[in-house]
């Protein structure tokens, strides 16, 4: 169960980019918390601005002003070495494109990560919590989309990470499939306790959130709780 430890704190983030002449304001001041060991389902529209906040909470990208503390360590002043040591030693991220290595077996693909960690789950037990004990011998191209997504979701894992960050884990992918990624990220969260960000445009997905943080044009436009979590395996869409 989620405890009321704040793992990140934002206040008054905002990013813009310049192309140009053209100003684009992604975030517009987001002021969040996220706690420890939760679930978290971040709702909006193409372009609210889901991935910069998703980024810039990973160390990927950095705010053009505002504050984002992880566990106490300021990410908005941190220095590229400093933001490369908190990726390496605490987050995990799926993306909506597998980005598995072609050449690499599933096991071999985590083992990639796990041998630089520093406190790793074997690739075969990751491998275990996302289903795919079968299958550890399997080159991506022998994989469906889903469990090439799966592969990703163990690799992400398997260095034991406090925050998962999953940008669209299921854009790709039919509902169905979808459903099968969506069980390995609750079983994940759940076994491990990593704090867990999904983004997704796919309202249904909210339902198996603890908490539901939705995001219009840049700006936090609502929140809420879940009174309990709904299994995946009950989703449709
Ligand atoms: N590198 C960039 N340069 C310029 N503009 C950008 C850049 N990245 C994002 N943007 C713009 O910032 C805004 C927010 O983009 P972002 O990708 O965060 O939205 P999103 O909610 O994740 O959208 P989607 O669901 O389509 O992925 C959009 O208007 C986008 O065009």
């Amino acid at each position: 169960m989620p405890d009321n430890t704040v793992v990140f704190r934002t206040r008054g983030l905002t990013k813009t980019y310049r192309q140009g002449d053209v100003e684009v304001h992604a975030l517009r001041g987001v002021d969040l918390e996220l706690y420890d060991e939760e679930m978290v389902v971040l709702l909006g529209a193409s372009g609210s601005g889901k991935s910069t906040l998703l980024n810039i909470l990973g160390g990927l990208d950095v705010a053009s002003s505002g504050e984002v503390e992880y566990r106490g360590l300021t990410l908005s002043r941190a220095s590229d070495r400093e933001l490369t040591r908190y990726r390496r030693d605490f987050v995990g991220f799926v993306f909506q494109f597998y980005n598995l290595i072609p050449s690499l077996t599933a096991r071999e693909n985590v083992a990639a990560v796990t041998e630089i960690a520093q406190a790793p789950m074997a690739p075969e037990e990751a491998l275990a919590l996302v289903g795919l004990s079968e299958r550890m011998d399997h080159f991506p191209a022998q994989l469906s989309g889903g469990e090439q997504q799966r592969v990703a979701i163990a690799r992400a894992i398997a260095k034991r990470p406090q925050v998962l960050l999953c940008d669209e884990p299921t854009g790709a992918l039919d509902s169905a499939t979808g459903i099968l990624v969506l069980e390995a990220l609750e079983k994940a969260n759940r076994e491990t306790g990593t704090t867990t960000v999904i983004i997704t445009h796919n309202a249904a997905i909210a339902a198996m959130a603890d908490r539901v943080i939705t995001l219009s044009d840049g700006m936090i436009s609502g929140e809420y709780r879940n009174p309990e979590r709904q299994d995946p395996a009950s989703l449709s869409w």
